[in-house]
């Protein structure tokens, strides 16, 4: 692959922990970054302590970062890494579009779920709203604190282009963070978006103590769900298998370190999805994507029983007991 040449500046939008250990890691690479965030507390302690406390505390920052809350500023850059929950992403690309005065820029997504509202994809968000904007996604196994503190990481960065691709993966890419290209961006997305509903289900069989054999089981059959979701719209099986698409699901559905798995965990330990909602601070994207999934899945005509099982859950329809009931209830059937 040709080396490409980094961005000569960089927006992050979205100061939570993601966007916080993206452009720490981007800084630290030396090219030119600013982190625009939400809240008026993590812009100053960005840029005073260099420290995010609110969603990223105890992980020292670059002090070449920024921070700012001006969209308008932010579109002034070369590119832009978008890391704000799906739920909200539609407003704020709007802003940013109206910001940059329409102009063709890359904008890579690194936000993974699906817009409850329209059942679209992030791309396919972008494209609405902005469809000038270059799109590239960045997916794949890797929580922010790991990433921010240096350890061993290995993402998906689709993008249609090669040569795009490259200059992402320049800005981006460090030893101990190693983006593998792709040209797969429904691939990428889709596998950041289901394997956060599967990290619920994962959650739930440990909440109610149903074994680490019922978790693995659910692991496997979960990767089958997303196969033939992921072929029924379009995606490669090979992404599906790769780090955006198995890993990460390997990652997220096996580990109390995350917050959609911890949230499946408080759930099957019977506890009500609103309360623990109210004592957290950051977001659970596979609740809100859960039902887009199963409605995805439901028109592309792929069977997807768990993610069906976790929006029946997360929608208050069914309990529990009543899920785990149904999905064991369910005919013996050929494997693939
Ligand atoms: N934390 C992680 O390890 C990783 C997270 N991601 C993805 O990155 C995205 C962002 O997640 P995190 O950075 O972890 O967030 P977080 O949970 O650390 O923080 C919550 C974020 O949501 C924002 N927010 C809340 N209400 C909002 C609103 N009304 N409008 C706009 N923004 C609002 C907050 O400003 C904050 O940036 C998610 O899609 C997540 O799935 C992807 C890979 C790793
Ligand atoms: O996407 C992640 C790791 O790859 C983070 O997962 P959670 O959002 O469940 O914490």
């Amino acid at each position: 692959m040709n080396p490409g040449t980094p961005f000569a500046s960089l927006g992050v939008v979205g100061g939570g922990a993601w966007g916080t250990a993206l452009a720490s890691l981007c800084a630290a690479n030396g090219v030119p970054t600013t982190l625009w965030a939400r809240e008026d507390a993590v812009i100053r302690a960005v840029n005073d302590a260099h420290e995010n406390t609110a969603f990223l505390p105890g992980v020292p920052l670059p002090e070449s970062l920024k921070a700012l809350n001006s969209l308008g500023m932010a579109a002034e850059n070369e590119a832009l890494l978008f890391v704000v929950p799906a739920q909200f992403a539609r407003p704020v690309l709007a802003e940013l579009r109206s910001g940059a005065g329409g102009r063709a820029i890359p904008v890579a997504l690194c936000s993974k779920g699906i817009e409850r509202a329209t059942g679209m994809l992030m791309t396919e968000v972008l494209h609405e709203v902005w469809p000038e904007a270059e799109p590239a996604v960045l997916s794949g196994p890797s929580f922010a604190r790991d990433v921010a503190l240096g350890m061993p990481t290995a993402v998906t960065l689709a993008a249609a282009d090669r040569d795009l691709g490259s200059r992402w993966v320049a800005t981006v890419g460090a030893a101990h963070f190693r983006p593998y290209l792709s040209d797969d961006l429904t691939g990428a997305e889709l596998g950041g978006a289901v394997k956060n509903v599967l990290a619920i289900a994962a959650g739930v069989v440990e909440g109610k103590g149903l074994g680490e054999s019922a978790r693995a089981a659910l692991i496997a059959r979960g990767f089958a769900e997303f196969q033939r979701l992921g072929v029924a719209l379009g995606a490669k099986p090979e992404t599906m298998a790769g780090l955006s698409g198995l890993g990460d699901l390997i990652l997220t559905a096996s580990s109390a370190h995350s917050r959609n798995m911890s949230l499946g965990i408080e759930l099957g330990k019977g506890r009500a999805l609103d309360d623990i909602l109210a004592e957290r601070n950051t977001v659970s994207e596979g609740v809100a994507t859960a039902g887009a999934i199963h409605a995805l899945a439901v028109k592309a005509g792929a069977e997807t029983p768990i993610c069906e099982a976790v929006a029946a859950l997360v929608a208050g329809e069914k309990s529990v007991d009543e899920i785990i009931a149904a999905l064991l209830a369910r005919p013996f059937r050929s494997e693939a």
